[in-house]
C-alpha cells in the first residue's frame, strides 16, 4: 500500500563559503588550513505529511518557498536534514530536465541506467517500446544526451519516467518544452498515471490546475507549511494538465 510519512523534516542546501566573495580571506583560510565553514539554508522547515492512497495533493506557495526541494525529498534525490521520512510504493519523480541524467552517456545508456535505478530491468523490449514512444530517428539512441534540444532530451526523460505506472507520482516542471504533438501523447499518458497512481503530488503556481486535479492543497512559505487546505473531490481527471510557469 502506498504511502508517505513526513514528521518534522527538515532539508538545509549545504552552501560551502558561497557566500564569502573575499578571494583573500578564502585563500588565507585554505593556508591556514581552516576547514571552510559550512554554512546552509534551511529550505524545508518542520513540515510533517501524512499521504495515503487517494491523496491527490497540490504544492503551492511563491517562488523559493521549496516546492520543488520538497518533492526531490520526497523522491529520495536529497536526504532530510533531520526528521522522519517514510515512503512505501514506487514512485515516479517527473522533475524536470536533467534530473539524473549523465549527458555525456549515450541515450540508451542513460536510459538502461534510468531503469536500473528504478528497480526495472532495461530489456530490449522495454528499450525499444521507450524509443518508439519517443518518435525519434532510431540512431539518435546511440547519441551522447548532450547532443539532444531540450524538447528532445524531454521526449526520452519523459518516455522513460512514464514506461512504468507508479504508486506515487511526483510532477514539478514539465511538458512546456515539448512540441504540440508530443505533448498531446504525453498528456494523455500522463493523465492515466494520474488516474492509477495511487498518490499524486503536484508542484505548481496554477492554482486553477490544482484546485481542479488535487484533493487537498499545502501552501509553503520559507520552506514551512503555512496552511493546508482540503477540497472537494476533484473533477475526476480534467484534461488541463498541461502546467503554465509563473
Ligand atoms: N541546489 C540548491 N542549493 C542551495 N539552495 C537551493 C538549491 N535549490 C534550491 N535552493 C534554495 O532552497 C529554497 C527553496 O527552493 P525551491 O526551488 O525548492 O523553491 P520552489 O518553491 O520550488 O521555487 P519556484 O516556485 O521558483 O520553483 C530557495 O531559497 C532556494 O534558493
Amino acid at each position: 500500500m502506498a504511502s508517505i510519512t513526513l514528521r518534522d523534516v527538515c532539508l538545509d542546501y549545504p552552501l560551502y563559503g558561497a557566500y564569502d566573495f573575499s578571494l583573500k580571506r578564502r585563500l588565507l583560510g585554505r593556508l591556514l588550513r581552516q576547514g571552510s565553514e559550512m554554512r546552509t539554508i534551511r529550505a524545508i522547515d518542520n513540515v510533517s505529511i501524512e499521504a495515503k492512497a487517494g491523496a491527490r495533493i497540490g504544492l503551492a506557495g511563491p517562488n523559493g518557498s521549496g516546492k520543488s526541494t520538497l518533492l526531490r525529498l520526497i523522491a529520495g534525490v536529497f536526504p532530510a536534514s533531520s526528521g522522519q521520512v517514510a515512503i512505501s510504493g514506487n514512485i515516479v519523480p517527473l522533475l524536470g530536465l536533467g534530473a539524473g541524467v549523465n549527458l555525456d552517456f549515450v541515450a540508451a545508456d542513460n536510459i538502461s541506467l534510468l531503469l536500473r535505478i528504478s528497480g526495472r530491468k532495461p530489456t530490449p523490449d522495454i528499450l525499444d517500446e521507450i524509443w518508439a514512444f519517443t518518435e525519434l530517428d532510431d540512431r539518435m539512441r546511440r547519441l551522447p544526451l548532450r547532443m539532444f534540444s531540450s524538447g528532445m532530451l524531454m521526449r526520452v526523460l519523459f518516455a522513460t519516467a512514464t514506461a512504468f505506472p507508479a504508486d506515487i507520482l511526483l510532477l514539478d516542471e514539465w511538458l512546456s518544452v515539448v512540441d504540440e504533438n508530443f505533448s498531446a501523447k504525453a498528456e494523455e499518458r500522463l493523465l492515466k498515471m494520474v488516474e492509477t497512481a495511487a498518490i499524486v503530488i503536484i508542484a505548481s503556481h496554477d492554482h486553477g490546475l490544482l484546485r481542479r486535479t488535487c484533493n487537498s492543497i499545502i501552501n509553503l512559505d520559507h520552506g514551512r507549511i503555512a496552511s493546508q487546505i482540503p477540497l472537494d473531490a476533484p473533477v475526476p481527471f480534467p484534461l488541463e494538465l498541461r502546467e503554465k510557469r509563473a
